[in-house]
């Protein structure tokens, strides 16, 4: 692609349906810690989360092995995860945490970049469970920002400059 071709396609001064969401999930009586959001992808191009606790869960592709936790249980400071990046939740191995990291956020891909680049890139599963450990005795807020197309952009295929 030329450069700059997508952020064309995302001019922050275009109207396009990009949509906000500040989420506060108390904590769960711990005989009904069900799934808070069921799996999914994302719909735009580009989501941008932030939070505190842990909580979002990536399905991890079967090439990818997680990583083994350092520490035996997630608690308020190893935020259920390690090293910034996923820990493999022992109950479902198919299932990892995705560890928030202060001062950062977590960034997914959404849907409508599976379409621009003919699922050269990907838009990953994941979901939202009870947060690990002790962090399941907090509330969990989530401010979540979905970018998205802009409104007048056709979702297909982009071709390059080489065809
Ligand atoms: O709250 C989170 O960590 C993720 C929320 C999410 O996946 C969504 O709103 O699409
Ligand atoms: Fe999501």
């Amino acid at each position: 692609l030329p450069p700059g071709h997508l952020e064309s396609l995302h001019r922050l001064d275009a109207p396009s349906g990009d949509q906000v969401r500040f989420v506060k999930a108390p904590p769960q009586p711990p005989k009904d810690r069900r799934t808070a959001l069921g799996e999914h992808t994302d719909f735009g191009s580009v989501t941008v989360l932030f939070n505190r606790l842990g909580g979002l869960q990536v399905r991890l592709p079967s090439h990818i092995k997680p990583i083994t936790p350092a520490s035996p249980a997630p608690d308020a400071n190893t935020n259920g995860a390690v090293n910034g990046s996923v820990e493999v939740n022992g109950a479902e191995e198919n299932w990892a945490y995705v560890r928030p990291l202060p001062g950062h956020a977590i960034v997914n891909l959404g849907d409508a970049m599976v379409k621009f680049t003919a699922g050269v890139l990907r838009s990953n599963i994941h979901r939202v469970v009870n947060p690990p450990g002790e962090q399941a005795e907090s509330t969990r807020y989530s401010l979540v920002y979905f970018a998205r197309p802009e409104d007048e952009v056709v979702l297909r295929a982009l071709r390059g400059e080489g065809g």
